[in-house]
């Protein structure tokens, strides 16, 4: 994991039409890890969904060494299958061993619930689900959008150590969250600092 590297520079989003941000710059080597924050609706998950390829670029780059797995608010797991399982589907798509999802598992405290069905696992359970199949994927970049939301005090802990021992491996993080969190030095992002003013905007119509 040691040549990880993410590298934004002047990223820009429209989304709707709108233009959510630009002039986003940002520079993580292995190790590196940022924090995104600002209002509800600032363009904090579309910035990581823009890092996870999942959504265009609208001006700008996005520069990845290495790969990279997303939590956000979608579960992405079969409900009726057991835990275990349906995080077997991502370890297979993922190419990790089992030995990878049971570490996962045993990280977010979840060994004891793996052969109980998605379906039946409470919201901070299923958060803690998310973020296990994250651990589990061996991904270099982890782009975790608000992870604390739904967490116990003792599963917060879980992810710091988890988000540490990534990084002190060589992965990087990128947070968004309103809650001061796990990561202990990051590069702060401050996404109010990066709203286009309305001329800009209207030119994008
Ligand atoms: N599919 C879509 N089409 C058009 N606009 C969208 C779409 N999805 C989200 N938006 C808009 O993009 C803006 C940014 O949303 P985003 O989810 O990135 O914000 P956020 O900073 O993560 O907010 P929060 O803190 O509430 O999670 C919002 O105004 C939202 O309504």
């Amino acid at each position: 994991m040691s040549g990880a590297a993410l590298r934004l520079s002047g990223l820009a989003c429209l989304r709707g039409g709108r233009l959510l941000f630009a002039g986003v710059d940002l520079v993580l080597a292995a190790g590196g890890s940022a924090l995104l924050h600002g209002p509800n609706g600032i363009g904090k998950s579309s910035l990581l969904r823009q890092c996870a390829g999942l959504l265009p670029i609208y001006a700008g780059t996005i520069d990845r060494q290495g790969s990279v797995a997303l939590a956000d608010e979608r579960l992405a797991l079969d409900m009726e299958l057991p835990l275990h399982r349906a995080l077997g589907f991502w370890a297979r798509l993922d190419r990790v061993d089992e030995a990878a999802l049971d570490r996962a598992l045993h990280a977010m405290a979840l060994a004891p619930l793996r052969d109980v069905p998605v379906r039946m696992l409470s919201t901070g359970q299923r958060k803690r689900a998310m973020l296990a199949r994250v651990i589990a994927s061996g991904a270099d970049i982890w782009l975790l959008d608000e992870p604390a939301n739904g967490l116990d005090d003792a599963s917060v802990a879980l992810l710091g150590a988890a988000v540490a021992d990534h990084l002190a491996v060589g992965g990087i993080v990128v947070a968004a969250s309103h809650q001061p969190l796990l990561l202990t030095d990051p590069v702060r992002i401050a996404m109010a600092a990066h709203v286009p003013d309305p001329a800009q905007e209207a030119s994008c119509d």
